[in-house]
Order: C-alpha cells, then structure tokens, then sequence
C-alpha cells in the first residue's frame, strides 16, 4: 500500500497519474467521495462520486478501510477490492490525507509506505492552486488555508519530498518505491529461491 499525501495543489495527483501510466504492477485505490466531480474527472475512475446518504451507509456497513472528513467533504477507501488484491499480490497506490494514512498504517503497519509531498513554497503552492484552474477562489482560499495545518503532519511519514522539478520529484517517488519492493519482507517466494542457489 503505498501512499502519496501532500497539502493540496502540492503535485499528488500528478505524479500518481504517471506511475500509474509508467509502472505496470501498481493499481490505483478509488475512493468514494461525496465532493462534486471536477471539470474532466471520470466516476469510477478518478473517484467513486456517492451522495451523503450512500456515503453514510457504506461507513455503517462496514465497507470503508478508513474515512475522514477533508474541506467539508466525506472521502474513504472501499475495502473489498483492496483487501482481495492485495491478498493476490498486487501493489495499490493511494492519494489520500494524513487522518487516512494513520488509519492504514494502525491496521496494515508492514504493508503500508507512506510518502508526504511538499511544494518548494507557500507562493509556488497557491500559484499552482490557481494555474489549475479546477477551484474558485473561495475553494483555493480554504485549501490555502488548511495547507499550513496538513503540512504539519510531515513527520508522520516515512518519506518527505519536495516537488521542485516534476521530473525529479518523480524520479525519486519511483526510486521509493523500487526500494521498498526489494525488502526482504516483500518478496514472496525468496525461500524456494535461495535454496535452488544454495542446492
Ligand atoms: N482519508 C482519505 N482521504 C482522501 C481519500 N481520497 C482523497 N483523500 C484526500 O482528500 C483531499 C482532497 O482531495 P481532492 O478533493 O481530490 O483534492 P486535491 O487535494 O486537489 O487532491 C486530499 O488530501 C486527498 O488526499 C480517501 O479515500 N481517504
Ligand atoms: N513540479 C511542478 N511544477 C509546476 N507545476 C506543477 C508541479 N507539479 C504539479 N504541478 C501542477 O500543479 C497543479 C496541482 O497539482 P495536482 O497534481 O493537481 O496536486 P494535488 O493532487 O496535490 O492537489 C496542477 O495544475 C499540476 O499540473
């Protein structure tokens, strides 16, 4: 489970799209939001767009890994897909915030990687906000707002990166997460294999 968060606008979405597109073996986790699709997003794609009442009964039925309440939306991770997948070996990348992150890590600890964003600057951030041109400036204002309190759950992550250059940001979460899947822990099969090189 590996996890990209980041204060908003500070590049996850991008560099999930990427090692979505670059990295054969990593599917990305669709959450359920009760947020208003963007410009371009796809349901069932980008997210599960549900109302509150769905929402609400999803959460009580026992479906959610983990939820949370994030700019006066509800957002969460449906369980069965993931926990089917990763039973089958695959790798699942998630964009999701710090209160999820800490959800995952308490139940999953060894299977999660947890990767925290940050923009090289508060300017650079808003100037970003802006450029994408998805929010309002109410909107922007918020997650402007709200940037300064998300970046202060940093240490709760494993790795830190600032995206500076997009090229070099995405070398270096590629790199994580090549590393982590050589960890001895990981590797199925690692058994049989060195014995074969020992016989
Ligand atoms: N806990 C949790 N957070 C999520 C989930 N899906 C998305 N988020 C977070 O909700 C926040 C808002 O997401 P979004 O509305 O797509 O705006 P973004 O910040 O531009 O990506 C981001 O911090 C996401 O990482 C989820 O399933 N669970
Ligand atoms: N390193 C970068 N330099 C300049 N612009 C970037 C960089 N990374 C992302 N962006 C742009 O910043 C905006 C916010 O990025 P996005 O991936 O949507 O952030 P998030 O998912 O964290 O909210 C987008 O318009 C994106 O194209």
């Amino acid at each position: 489970m590996f996890i990209l968060s980041s204060p908003s606008g500070a590049g996850k979405t991008t560099i999930a799209r990427r090692l979505l597109d670059e990295d054969g073996k990593i599917a990305m986790s669709v959450s359920v939001t009760t947020r208003q699709p963007r410009p371009g997003e796809v349901d069932g794609k980008d997210y599960q767009f549900v109302d509150q009442p769905t929402f609400q009964r999803m959460v009580d039925d026992g479906e959610m890994l983990e939820w949370a309440e994030v700019f006066g939306n509800n957002y969460g991770t449906p369980k069965a897909h993931i926990k089917a997948g990763l039973k089958a070996g695959q790798d699942f990348l998630f964009d999701i915030d710090w209160q999820g992150t800490q959800q995952l890590y308490q139940r999953m600890e060894t299977d999660v990687v947890r990767v925290f964003l940050l923009p090289p600057s508060i300017d650079a951030l808003e100037g970003r906000l802006r450029n994408r041109n998805t929010d309002s400036d109410t909107v922007i204002d918020g997650r402007m707002a709200r940037a300064r309190s998300e970046i202060s759950h940093w240490d709760g992550y494993d790795f830190v990166v600032v995206n500076d250059n997009i090229d070099e940001c995405f070398g270096k979460v590629k790199t994580i997460l090549e590393a982590e899947r050589m960890r001895r822990a990981r590797q199925t099969g690692l058994v049989d294999f060195t014995r074969g090189l020992m016989r």
